[in-house]
């Protein structure tokens, strides 16, 4: 463990905020220790609150850092815990050490001064960089038994997956813990305030990872922090499980801030959700992968079709708004695509280099051709030669046109337009097809691990963290972390070279292009390649 010294902290944004130095009780050391609180503004895309319309306007919510410096450029990232502001509260002995399952494990507690570091390529010099607390089991709980009412809630768009977290916090909770008390909240953040709740127990909840969706119900939009936190308040609620991707996060953040703001023994704890594995930091979301199998068939069925007749062309949209994780991915597995095309990389239709022209050749080589396209990729040119009004769903995420089929238009005009060629176009849209299933084999156990992770976090009294596995450990990460940027494919990693070079498409890009995505991407703090290829590793909790 490095030594605790603090150096001092920055203000990252704003000079007339104040950074508090707060001498207060480091729950993890068992010993005072000097943390320095930085604050920031955070400027959320959408808004919580308590204003109109979707989630209001833009608004910017500050956020506490728990930062310690130790050795060799060492820095943690610390999570907000209750006893930052009830300084008193008592602890209790963890019940697993007497679970006649768990006390066999040799070294079940985490060591207290354990964290993850979020860079493992490292050179001789390098300083040793952020760190986030490892997740898991503490040897003493901030809450009792019997004092412990949970709720769960699952927000934003379905993923596979969402109700084996949801079943494996119920029995994680019951089995490990004893708590008996756990409430789901129905149809997302506006539930807390205007739908029923269903109590949740091991009996309940049994089956349900086998089916898809989720037994809680979701929605967009309806986040009201105030009759959020009312509603947890008056239902005495001491632990809320969030689970929910890039927006919910941010709500789970402001719900945290209020909860703070009005000194609640509450634990806010975050679990990551998004099939477009859009959220930063953590190796991959929970469903990806179940997704991208699922994204197989439809490849599968694209290519059977093009292959069978003269000059054959199968389109198949994928999921992916911002974020091509899902396309890439699917077409590295499948290797029988011939172009993928990704929100994060612009492509053209028309002369040398184009789309139009890849197309031609590939034909006239092979006879037939799949193209895999992400429901966000190329909206520019849509919105150019459609010129429609921007629409916004609940939660002010921008709606879509329906590229694969504007691209499938485009396609057929452009060879009937040059009649060089007749070709047959079959347009596949699986799009919620992936995401309504239940989670696979491996999903299923990395869901486990995440409702663990979370249960044995806010036990320990962590709160205002979401948990989701840094370079194959499990780890606490501060809600700003999560919710300041969004995870993207990174076109200038191997990864991305590794798809083109197995499509053999062109990369749309000139060499100027090229080097200024170089220079911009090295000042990303982090690849997002390493985190995929760190997730094939083993989760351990
Ligand atoms: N900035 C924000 N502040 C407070 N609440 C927010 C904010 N952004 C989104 N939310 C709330 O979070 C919930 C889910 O958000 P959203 O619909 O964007 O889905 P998501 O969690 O990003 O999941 P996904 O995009 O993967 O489907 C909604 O109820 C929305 O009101
Ligand atoms: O139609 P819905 O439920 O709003 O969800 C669509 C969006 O949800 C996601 O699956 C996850 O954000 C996106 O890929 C997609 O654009
Ligand atoms: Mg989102």
């Amino acid at each position: 463990m490095p030594t605790v010294s603090s150096t001092t902290s920055t203000i990252s944004s704003s000079a007339s905020i104040s950074t508090p130095k707060v001498r207060c009780f480091d729950p993890a050391t068992s010993s005072p220790a000097t943390f320095h609180h930085r604050r920031r503004s955070m400027n959320h895309s959408k808004c919580s609150s308590d204003s109109p319309g979707a989630n209001g306007g833009a608004m910017a919510a500050i956020a506490d850092q728990k930062i310690v410096n130790g050795e060799a450029g060492y820095v943690l990232e610390d999570v907000p815990h209750l006893t930052d502001y009830l300084p008193d509260l008592p602890t209790y002995p963890d019940p697993l050490q007497d679970n006649p399952s768990y006390s066999v494990v040799k070294q079940y507690f985490v060591n207290m001064d354990d964290t993850v570091a979020q860079k493992i390529v490292v050179q001789k010099n390098s300083p040793r960089g952020t760190h986030f607390r490892r997740a898991g089991p503490r040897q003493k709980v901030y809450f009792e038994l019997d004092e412990v009412h949970a709720c769960i809630v699952t927000c934003g768009g379905l993923c596979p997956g969402l109700n084996t977290v949801i079943r494996e916090i119920v029995c994680g909770l019951h089995h490990m813990y004893g708590v008996n008390r756990v409430l789901g909240i129905e149809g997302g953040y506006r539930g807390f305030y205007a739908r029923n709740t269903i109590t949740l127990t091991p009996k309940v909840v049994n089956d349900i990872h086998k089916r898809g969706g989720t037994i809680l119900g979701t929605s967009r939009g309806g986040h009201i922090t105030s009759k959020i936190v009312d509603s947890i308040e008056d239902r005495g609620i001491n632990q809320v499980y969030i689970i929910g991707g890039d927006g919910t996060q941010k709500g789970a953040s402001v719900i945290f801030e209020e909860i703070r703001r009005r000194g609640l023994k509450v634990a806010v704890v975050g679990i990551p959700k998004t099939i477009d594995n859009d959220i930063p930091v953590i190796d991959k979301s929970f469903g990806f992968d179940t997704a991208v199998e699922e994204a197989q068939r439809a490849i599968n069925a694209a290519h059977v079709e093009s292959e069978s007749i003269e000059n054959g062309i199968g389109v198949v949209k994928l999921m992916g708004r911002d974020s091509g994780f899902i396309a890439m991915h699917a077409t590295l597995a499948s290797r029988d695509v011939d172009c993928c095309l990704i929100p994060e990389s612009p492509f053209y239709l028309e002369g040398p280099g184009g789309l139009f022209e890849y197309i031609e050749r590939r034909l006239k080589e092979n006879g037939h051709m799949v193209i895999v396209i992400a429901e966000g990729a190329g909206q520019e040119l849509l919105s150019e030669s459609m010129r429609t009004m921007e629409q916004a769903d609940a939660s002010g995420n921008k709606l879509l046109q329906d590229v694969g089929l504007w691209i499938s238009q485009k396609i057929k005009d452009h060879f009937a337009r040059m009649q060089k060629m007749a070709i047959n176009l079959k347009y596949i849209d699986p799009t919620y097809m992936i995401r309504a299933i239940p989670s696979n084999a491996s999903d299923n156990v990395y869901c486990t691990l995440l409702a663990h992770s979370a249960i044995h976090g806010a036990m320990a009294g962590y709160t205002g963290f979401t948990v989701g596995p840094v370079n194959g450990r499990h780890a606490y990460i501060p809600f700003y972390r999560i919710i300041e940027r969004q995870n993207k494919v990174v076109i200038t990693d191997r990864m991305w070279a590794r798809l083109l070079s197995s499509t053999n498409q062109p990369s749309f890009l000139d060499p100027k292009e090229v080097a200024r995505k170089k220079t911009e991407e090295t000042q990303e703090p982090k690849a997002s390649h390493d985190r995929l290829e760190a997730a094939t590793a083993v989760l351990i909790v």
